[in-house]
Protein backbone atom coordinates (compact mmCIF):
# COMPACT_ATOMS: atom_id res chain seq x y z
CA UNK A 1 0.00 0.00 0.00
CA UNK A 2 3.09 2.21 0.57
CA UNK A 3 5.60 3.25 -2.13
CA UNK A 4 7.48 5.05 0.79
CA UNK A 5 11.09 4.14 1.55
CA UNK A 6 12.84 5.37 4.81
CA UNK A 7 15.43 4.81 7.42
CA UNK A 8 14.51 5.59 11.02
CA UNK A 9 15.74 5.15 14.59
CA UNK A 10 13.64 4.65 17.13
CA UNK A 11 13.99 6.07 20.58
CA UNK A 12 12.42 6.50 23.80
CA UNK A 13 12.55 8.83 26.92
CA UNK A 14 10.92 6.77 29.89
CA UNK A 15 8.87 4.93 27.67
CA UNK A 16 7.04 7.89 25.99
CA UNK A 17 8.61 6.56 22.15
CA UNK A 18 9.65 7.88 19.03
CA UNK A 19 10.17 7.74 15.82
CA UNK A 20 13.02 9.91 14.42
CA UNK A 21 13.78 10.94 11.25
CA UNK A 22 16.80 12.62 9.55
CA UNK A 23 16.03 15.27 7.44
CA UNK A 24 19.49 17.09 8.09
CA UNK A 25 21.80 17.68 5.12
CA UNK A 26 24.63 15.88 4.84
CA UNK A 27 27.22 18.64 4.72
CA UNK A 28 25.97 19.76 8.66
CA UNK A 29 28.76 22.26 9.78
CA UNK A 30 29.61 20.49 12.75
CA UNK A 31 29.22 16.87 11.34
CA UNK A 32 31.64 14.68 13.28
CA UNK A 33 34.63 12.66 11.21
CA UNK A 34 33.87 9.05 10.91
CA UNK A 35 30.11 9.62 10.87
CA UNK A 36 28.15 8.48 7.86
CA UNK A 37 25.97 11.54 7.91
CA UNK A 38 24.18 11.14 4.84
CA UNK A 39 20.67 12.73 4.88
CA UNK A 40 18.08 9.59 4.63
CA UNK A 41 14.67 11.09 5.20
CA UNK A 42 11.50 12.45 3.77
CA UNK A 43 10.84 16.18 3.26
CA UNK A 44 7.98 17.62 4.99
CA UNK A 45 5.75 17.25 1.62
CA UNK A 46 6.22 13.57 1.87
CA UNK A 47 5.62 12.74 5.75
CA UNK A 48 1.27 13.16 5.25
CA UNK A 49 -0.88 12.40 8.51
CA UNK A 50 -1.89 9.18 7.24
CA UNK A 51 1.48 8.00 7.19
CA UNK A 52 2.74 9.06 10.57
CA UNK A 53 -0.78 7.24 11.68
CA UNK A 54 0.94 4.22 9.43
CA UNK A 55 4.18 4.61 11.37
CA UNK A 56 2.97 4.86 14.82
CA UNK A 57 0.44 2.15 14.52
CA UNK A 58 1.48 -0.45 17.11
CA UNK A 59 0.26 -3.37 14.97
CA UNK A 60 0.65 -2.15 11.50
CA UNK A 61 3.66 -0.16 11.47
CA UNK A 62 6.26 0.87 13.66
CA UNK A 63 4.67 1.79 16.85
CA UNK A 64 5.29 5.06 18.36
CA UNK A 65 3.27 8.41 20.22
CA UNK A 66 4.97 10.20 17.53
CA UNK A 67 7.42 11.22 14.86
CA UNK A 68 10.39 13.28 14.77
CA UNK A 69 12.25 15.21 11.92
CA UNK A 70 14.89 16.14 12.50
CA UNK A 71 15.36 18.79 10.12
CA UNK A 72 18.49 21.60 9.48
CA UNK A 73 17.69 24.74 11.47
CA UNK A 74 16.48 27.75 9.83
CA UNK A 75 17.34 30.22 13.00
CA UNK A 76 20.58 31.67 12.15
CA UNK A 77 21.44 30.92 16.15
CA UNK A 78 19.95 27.32 16.42
CA UNK A 79 21.82 24.10 15.68
CA UNK A 80 18.43 22.03 14.70
CA UNK A 81 15.12 22.32 14.01
CA UNK A 82 12.43 19.32 15.61
CA UNK A 83 9.50 19.17 13.81
CA UNK A 84 6.84 16.56 16.21
CA UNK A 85 4.27 14.50 14.81
CA UNK A 86 1.70 12.72 17.42
CA UNK A 87 0.84 9.37 16.55
CA UNK A 88 -2.77 10.55 14.93
CA UNK A 89 -0.83 12.66 13.01
CA UNK A 90 -1.23 16.31 13.81
CA UNK A 91 1.48 18.79 14.69
CA UNK A 92 2.50 19.56 17.71
CA UNK A 93 4.87 22.46 19.19
CA UNK A 94 6.90 21.18 21.89
CA UNK A 95 7.64 17.95 23.42
CA UNK A 96 10.05 17.22 26.63
CA UNK A 97 10.60 13.68 26.12
CA UNK A 98 11.04 14.25 22.53
CA UNK A 99 13.30 17.18 22.45
CA UNK A 100 16.06 14.93 24.50
CA UNK A 101 15.76 11.79 22.31
CA UNK A 102 16.63 14.82 19.22
CA UNK A 103 19.62 15.62 21.31
CA UNK A 104 20.87 12.44 21.82
CA UNK A 105 20.73 11.26 18.13
CA UNK A 106 22.51 13.82 16.95
CA UNK A 107 25.52 13.81 19.12
CA UNK A 108 25.15 10.09 19.09
CA UNK A 109 24.94 9.65 14.95
CA UNK A 110 27.55 12.07 14.48
CA UNK A 111 25.54 15.09 13.47
CA UNK A 112 27.20 17.64 15.86
CA UNK A 113 30.21 17.28 18.16
CA UNK A 114 28.60 20.45 20.38
CA UNK A 115 27.18 19.18 24.02
CA UNK A 116 25.49 22.14 24.07
CA UNK A 117 23.15 22.96 21.76
CA UNK A 118 20.18 25.46 20.97
CA UNK A 119 17.32 23.95 19.45
CA UNK A 120 14.69 25.67 17.12
CA UNK A 121 10.73 23.75 17.49
CA UNK A 122 7.54 25.84 17.11
CA UNK A 123 7.65 27.00 20.49
CA UNK A 124 10.44 28.84 19.82
CA UNK A 125 14.28 27.88 21.01
CA UNK A 126 16.06 25.37 23.76
CA UNK A 127 18.83 24.92 25.41
CA UNK A 128 20.11 21.47 25.90
CA UNK A 129 22.61 20.12 27.54
CA UNK A 130 23.93 16.72 26.56
CA UNK A 131 25.26 14.77 29.82
CA UNK A 132 27.51 11.55 28.77
CA UNK A 133 27.25 8.21 30.33
CA UNK A 134 30.69 7.63 32.83
CA UNK A 135 33.49 7.32 30.94
CA UNK A 136 31.89 6.81 27.33
CA UNK A 137 31.05 9.42 24.42
CA UNK A 138 27.73 8.41 24.80
CA UNK A 139 24.98 10.85 25.64
CA UNK A 140 22.87 9.37 28.79
CA UNK A 141 20.64 12.11 29.68
CA UNK A 142 19.70 15.49 28.74
CA UNK A 143 18.75 18.61 30.92
CA UNK A 144 16.43 20.95 28.90
CA UNK A 145 15.67 24.86 30.09
CA UNK A 146 12.27 24.59 29.41
CA UNK A 147 11.37 28.18 29.57
CA UNK A 148 8.78 30.10 31.04
CA UNK A 149 5.36 28.63 32.44
CA UNK A 150 2.58 30.37 31.39
CA UNK A 151 -0.95 29.83 33.16
CA UNK A 152 -4.05 30.39 30.96
CA UNK A 153 -7.79 30.54 32.27
CA UNK A 154 -9.26 27.28 33.72
CA UNK A 155 -13.01 28.19 32.94
CA UNK A 156 -13.95 23.74 32.83
CA UNK A 157 -16.46 22.64 32.96
CA UNK A 158 -17.77 22.78 36.97
CA UNK A 159 -17.34 18.83 37.12
CA UNK A 160 -13.52 19.43 37.44
CA UNK A 161 -13.48 22.06 39.66
CA UNK A 162 -13.12 19.52 42.74
CA UNK A 163 -9.87 18.80 41.03
CA UNK A 164 -8.55 22.31 41.68
CA UNK A 165 -7.22 22.35 37.70
CA UNK A 166 -4.58 24.56 36.24
CA UNK A 167 -4.18 25.40 33.07
CA UNK A 168 -0.57 26.00 32.03
CA UNK A 169 1.31 26.21 28.32
CA UNK A 170 4.81 24.77 28.18
CA UNK A 171 5.09 25.40 24.63
CA UNK A 172 1.81 23.47 24.27
CA UNK A 173 -1.42 23.41 26.58
CA UNK A 174 -1.85 21.53 29.96
CA UNK A 175 -4.96 21.05 32.19
CA UNK A 176 -3.54 19.69 35.63
CA UNK A 177 -6.27 17.86 37.44
CA UNK A 178 -4.95 17.37 41.39
CA UNK A 179 -6.26 14.91 43.54
CA UNK A 180 -5.67 13.49 47.34
CA UNK A 181 -4.03 10.11 47.05
CA UNK A 182 -2.06 7.84 44.95
CA UNK A 183 -4.95 5.12 45.05
CA UNK A 184 -7.06 8.27 43.35
CA UNK A 185 -4.45 8.85 40.81
CA UNK A 186 -4.38 5.56 39.86
CA UNK A 187 -8.07 4.81 39.81
CA UNK A 188 -8.54 7.96 37.75
CA UNK A 189 -11.10 7.38 34.84
CA UNK A 190 -8.00 9.65 32.58
CA UNK A 191 -8.98 8.21 28.96
CA UNK A 192 -13.10 9.26 30.01
CA UNK A 193 -11.96 12.15 31.69
CA UNK A 194 -9.18 13.56 29.18
CA UNK A 195 -11.49 12.96 26.05
CA UNK A 196 -14.07 15.22 27.93
CA UNK A 197 -11.36 17.43 28.82
CA UNK A 198 -9.92 17.68 25.38
CA UNK A 199 -13.72 19.08 23.76
CA UNK A 200 -14.02 21.79 26.34
CA UNK A 201 -14.70 25.08 24.21
CA UNK A 202 -11.48 26.60 26.12
CA UNK A 203 -9.29 24.41 24.10
CA UNK A 204 -10.07 24.50 20.81
CA UNK A 205 -6.98 23.06 19.38
CA UNK A 206 -7.50 20.28 22.30
CA UNK A 207 -5.25 19.76 25.63
CA UNK A 208 -2.84 17.10 27.41
CA UNK A 209 -4.31 16.53 31.00
CA UNK A 210 -2.59 15.45 33.74
CA UNK A 211 -3.88 13.58 36.70
CA UNK A 212 -1.15 14.11 40.04
CA UNK A 213 -0.74 13.77 43.50
CA UNK A 214 1.51 15.35 45.53
CA UNK A 215 3.65 12.89 47.70
CA UNK A 216 5.46 16.04 48.89
CA UNK A 217 7.36 19.04 48.57
CA UNK A 218 9.99 17.17 46.25
CA UNK A 219 7.73 14.22 44.50
CA UNK A 220 4.67 14.27 42.54
CA UNK A 221 3.23 11.63 40.86
CA UNK A 222 1.46 12.13 37.59
CA UNK A 223 -0.42 10.06 34.77
CA UNK A 224 -0.90 11.78 31.53
CA UNK A 225 -3.53 11.69 28.42
CA UNK A 226 -1.92 13.21 25.65
CA UNK A 227 -3.52 15.25 22.86
CA UNK A 228 -2.81 12.98 19.16
CA UNK A 229 -1.98 9.72 21.62
CA UNK A 230 -4.17 9.22 24.31
CA UNK A 231 -2.37 7.78 27.49
CA UNK A 232 1.59 7.64 27.87
CA UNK A 233 4.10 6.02 29.79
CA UNK A 234 5.22 10.31 30.49
CA UNK A 235 5.25 13.37 29.10
CA UNK A 236 8.00 16.24 29.61
CA UNK A 237 6.31 18.92 29.14
CA UNK A 238 3.43 17.37 31.61
CA UNK A 239 5.97 16.70 34.09
CA UNK A 240 7.04 20.39 33.84
CA UNK A 241 3.15 21.56 33.46
CA UNK A 242 2.77 19.52 36.67
CA UNK A 243 5.09 21.27 38.58
CA UNK A 244 3.96 24.87 37.55
CA UNK A 245 0.77 24.06 38.94
CA UNK A 246 2.08 22.45 42.34
CA UNK A 247 4.15 25.48 42.91
CA UNK A 248 1.65 27.86 42.40
CA UNK A 249 -1.02 26.37 44.60
CA UNK A 250 2.15 26.73 47.16
CA UNK A 251 2.28 21.95 47.06
CA UNK A 252 5.95 21.79 46.03
CA UNK A 253 9.47 23.86 45.94
CA UNK A 254 12.07 24.39 43.64
CA UNK A 255 13.44 20.45 42.91
CA UNK A 256 10.75 18.22 42.02
CA UNK A 257 11.01 14.10 40.91
CA UNK A 258 7.93 13.52 39.16
CA UNK A 259 7.12 10.01 38.64
CA UNK A 260 5.03 8.79 36.09
CA UNK A 261 4.40 5.34 34.68
CA UNK A 262 7.54 4.64 32.71
CA UNK A 263 9.97 6.09 35.25
CA UNK A 264 11.04 9.89 36.75
CA UNK A 265 12.11 13.24 35.37
CA UNK A 266 13.61 16.06 37.33
CA UNK A 267 12.03 19.22 37.25
CA UNK A 268 14.46 22.28 38.79
CA UNK A 269 12.73 25.76 39.05
CA UNK A 270 15.41 28.91 38.33
CA UNK A 271 13.47 31.69 40.29
CA UNK A 272 16.34 34.40 38.81
CA UNK A 273 14.42 33.67 35.37
CA UNK A 274 11.57 31.71 36.41
CA UNK A 275 12.44 29.37 33.62
CA UNK A 276 11.81 25.15 34.14
CA UNK A 277 14.44 23.16 33.85
CA UNK A 278 13.59 19.60 32.73
CA UNK A 279 16.20 16.22 33.16
CA UNK A 280 15.93 12.92 31.93
CA UNK A 281 16.91 9.92 29.96
CA UNK A 282 16.83 9.74 26.44
CA UNK A 283 17.64 6.00 24.99
CA UNK A 284 18.05 4.88 21.77
CA UNK A 285 16.30 1.78 20.64
CA UNK A 286 16.48 0.11 17.05
CA UNK A 287 16.99 1.53 13.86
CA UNK A 288 15.81 0.16 10.26
CA UNK A 289 14.68 1.13 6.83
CA UNK A 290 10.64 1.35 6.69
CA UNK A 291 8.93 0.01 3.09
N1 LIG B 1 5.08 13.62 25.19
C1 LIG B 1 5.48 14.93 24.95
C2 LIG B 1 4.45 15.90 24.42
C3 LIG B 1 4.00 15.53 23.00
C4 LIG B 1 3.04 16.52 22.37
C5 LIG B 1 1.65 16.51 22.98
N2 LIG B 1 0.97 15.26 22.79
C6 LIG B 1 0.84 17.67 22.37
O1 LIG B 1 0.03 17.44 21.45
O2 LIG B 1 1.00 18.80 22.83
C7 LIG B 1 6.39 15.49 26.01
O3 LIG B 1 7.21 14.71 26.51
O4 LIG B 1 6.37 16.69 26.29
Amino acid sequence: MWSVHMKFVKMHGLGNDFIILDDTDHRQKNGREGFETEKHCCEESELSPELVRHFCDRHRGIGADGVIRVCNAEHPQADFRMKLYNADGSPAKMCGNGIRCLGKYVYDHGKTEKVNLLIETDAGLYRLQLIKKEDTDRICSVRVDMGTPEFVPEHISARFLLFRPVCVSMGNPHCVLFVESREAMLQFPLKQEGTVIGNEEIFPEGVNVEVVWVQDAGHLWMRVWERGCGETFACGTGACAAVAAAMRQKKCGASVLVRMTGGELLVQYDRRHGHLYLTGPAEEICHGKFG
